[in-house]
């Protein structure tokens, strides 16, 4: 048994199921299948993701990006991973901290009941989501695939998930391919131009608008090839936030593309009882032009970012 920070690492194939008792499924991604489970020596309730589709040997498990970037990160609005196991055929168990739900079944269930969340509740949210953000970023990384079912919920407190695609600023290997759930994902990357740690402050944007209306921003469809799917999501941006004007950005990252012309939907119109500044906040974070986004670090950032972080 290794030590990594605080974390506790195991390659005795027999040591998790003599730990832990197994429970109910309570989630499944694209790279695992997470399961509610007790700890039988601490009484403690965690979660334990099953990773999928391959054998995974001691030096992989502890390569992957989401353990090397666990083990180095001690943030309250960030999951913490307490063990990593491997077992027998080289299957490989994350034991997390368990949390009640993620947010996107919160929205899911507040739309259904028809019932919204106060603006107390959603600045709280986002007030901790982007600590958590503003942690990884001034840390050299970015989450890369922030949607709201990777982001966890235990009563009003949140901590962001699943950091499987996030990725080091500085690193030498090539960005992932996988980036960003469609609906979240940022307009340069979509348009497969230069990208960093403002993608998040996309995705946030429009997680922060998706807990005011209760249903996603930008429900691109799927569309039945790249080009249309493309096309669809940046329809849905430009519908809403109006089309990009000719700024350097444009002219640096989309020269080849059309966009279609509409005027920006002021959000004051379609959210008519929420405040000036959280409208603001909203607007910046979904700039086009992704130097222009509210970001932690900057100092050109709206108010109620600055009185956040
Ligand atoms: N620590 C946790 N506590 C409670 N539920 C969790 C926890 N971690 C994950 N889950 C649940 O399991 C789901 C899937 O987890 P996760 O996103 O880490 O898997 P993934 O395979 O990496 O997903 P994706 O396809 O989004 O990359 C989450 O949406 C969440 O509902």
């Amino acid at each position: 048994m290794m030590m990594s920070g605080g974390m506790v690492m195991n390659n005795q194939p027999d040591y998790l199921l003599s730990k832990y008792t197994f429970g109910t499924k309570i989630g499944e991604g694209n790279f695992g299948c997470v399961w509610k489970a007790f700890d039988n020596h601490s009484g403690e309730i965690v979660a334990i993701k099953v990773l999928k589709g391959k054998e995974y040997s001691w030096e992989e498990a502890q390569n992957l990006q989401e353990v090397k970037l666990l083990c180095e990160i001690d943030h309250p609005n960030i999951i913490e991973l307490k063990e990593l196991v491997l077992g027998e055929a080289g299957v490989l168990y994350l034991v997390f901290e368990y949390m009640d739900c993620n947010l996107g079944k919160l929205i899911r269930d507040k739309g259904e009941g028809e019932r919204f969340f106060s603006e107390f509740e959603i600045r709280n949210y986002c007030f901790q989501i982007l600590k958590g953000l503003d942690y990884m970023h001034k840390h050299g990384n970015f989450h890369c695939d922030l949607k709201p079912d990777n982001i966890l919920v235990s009563g009003d407190v949140i901590k962001i998930a699943d950091l499987g695609c996030a990725q080091e600023f500085l690193s030498n290997s090539p960005y992932p391919q996988y980036i960003t759930t469609r609906w979240y994902r940022a307009p340069e990357v979509l348009l497969h131009s230069e990208y960093g740690s403002a993608i998040d402050m996309w995705a946030m944007g429009a997680i922060m608008a998706e807990l005011f209306i209760l249903s996603p921003l930008f429900p691109g469809d799927r569309g039945y090839c790249r080009k249309k799917q493309l096309n669809n999501q940046l329809n849905m941006i430009c519908n809403i936030m109006g089309s990009p004007d000719e700024t350097s950005w444009v002219k640096k990252s989309a020269k080849y593309y059309r966009f279609p012309q509409f005027q920006i939907i002021q959000f004051d119109m379609v959210m008519p009882d929420v405040s000036k500044e959280a409208i603001d906040l909203m607007t910046s974070l979904l700039s086009w032009n992704p130097s222009k986004r509210a970001n932690g670090c900057r100092g050109s950032t709206p108010s109620i970012l600055q009185a956040m972080l």
